[in-house]
């Protein structure tokens, strides 16, 4: 990332003063105003705009939003791992305390499996083909903590039973191909369990999966928290999985974080037009007849937002206000926040 302080606007000013008020500071990862774009030779597409959120030791937040909100740019920001010509360009990263952004690489390298990991949407790319799985849930030891071969093998088969990996004795010695879908999922959640991180950041880790594997992983994730205090970030587009394991939750739109807050309060109370509208859009398995109302329209292309709310051109309420005052993020009740300029548009 460029150096931000010699950058910084008024509006950048205001934009740090506000997320500073909006997160506490008692947190083991707190995002103050991330920036990330991704530079072509044409365009500038701004993914991730000014996000803020803090995740406190064995809290789990979600990030949800629709597709190209800039969930995902988020989460591998955060490691400072996003993939060329994208770069994270403004803001700041701390965890436990620690810049991580401003980190060498090597310290970068020594924080990812070790105190922070990651699991992805599809183990199938994740995992290697030519390497066996006890090997692959073994390597952060082999890195992190000089294990020989053998102890990180015996190591791995703990770690396979522990994530509910059957027979894991047989299993350590089979391959990603061997494995059915759930079961490399499991195998990567052992592999970003052996070092016994702090953080895990998970993006869309049951998408792939069936709902019946689903609630398993996602069992298994809760109990995890609650047995080590590991904090979570869940990345994922469904409400229902933010209901069923976040504390709090984060709302992005358009590389924007538009509602913040407790998962209940948020649920119970939304105050953002955007939360509203994914919130109607999810089926009511107790309702006779469902009434699906989608939100209209499309995200913006990222390289050219609108000016004003982002949202405002697919918004019910949107007045002439709308398009043209950028609304900040604002308290809206306790632990609950929200960017829209009204109180309680409904
Ligand atoms: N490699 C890339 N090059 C250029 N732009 C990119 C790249 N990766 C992401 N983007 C931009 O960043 C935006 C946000 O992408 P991101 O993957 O974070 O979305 P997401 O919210 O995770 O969506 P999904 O739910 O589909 O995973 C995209 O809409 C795209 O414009
Ligand atoms: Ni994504």
């Amino acid at each position: 990332m460029s150096d931000a302080q010699t950058t910084l606007s008024d509006a950048d000013i205001d934009a740090e003063t506000e997320a500073a008020q909006v997160c506490s500071d008692d947190s083991l990862l707190s995002v103050r105003n991330l920036q990330t774009r991704f530079q072509t030779a044409g365009e500038t597409v701004q993914a991730v705009d000014g996000v803020s959120f803090d995740i406190a030791e064995g809290e789990i937040l979600g990030i949800v939003g629709e597709s190209g909100c800039g969930k995902s740019v988020t989460s591998l920001s955060l490691m400072d791992i996003v993939p060329e010509p994208g770069e994270v360009h403004g803001g700041t990263v701390r965890f436990d305390g620690e810049d991580i952004l401003t980190k060498s690489p090597e310290e970068k390298r020594q924080l990812r499996g070790n105190r922070v990991s990651m699991v992805f949407q599809e183990p199938a790319k994740a995992l290697n083909p030519v390497f066996d799985i006890g090997w692959q849930v073994g390597e952060p030891l082999r890195v992190h903590e000089n294990l020989t071969k053998s102890a990180s093998r015996a190591k791995a088969v703990e770690l396979m039973r522990r994530v509910g990996i059957p027979s894991p004795e047989e299993r350590v010695d089979d391959y990603p191909h061997e494995f059915s879908g759930g079961m490399r999922q499991r195998a990567m959640l052992a592999m970003a369990l052996a070092c016994t991180p702090d953080l895990l950041i998970a993006d869309e880790p049951t998408t792939a999966l069936d709902v019946t594997i689903e609630a398993q992983i996602l069992d298994l994730i809760q109990e995890l928290n609650v047995q080590t205090s590991m904090s979570v970030l869940i990345v994922t587009h469904d409400l229902g999985v933010v209901a069923e394991v976040c504390d709090r939750v984060a709302v992005m739109y358009a590389g924007r974080v538009v509602e913040y807050g407790d998962v209940e309060d948020i649920f119970a109370n939304p105050q953002h037009p955007y939360t509203k509208g994914l919130i109607d859009c999810v089926p009511d398995p107790t309702a006779d007849e469902q009434s699906l109302e989608a939100i209209s329209g499309t995200v913006p292309n990222l390289a050219d937002t609108p000016e004003g709310c982002n949202f405002a051109p697919r918004c019910p309420h949107a007045t002439d206000e709308c398009r043209q005052i950028d609304p900040r993020m604002r308290a809206v009740g306790d632990d609950h926040y929200s960017a829209c300029l009204w109180e309680d548009p409904s």
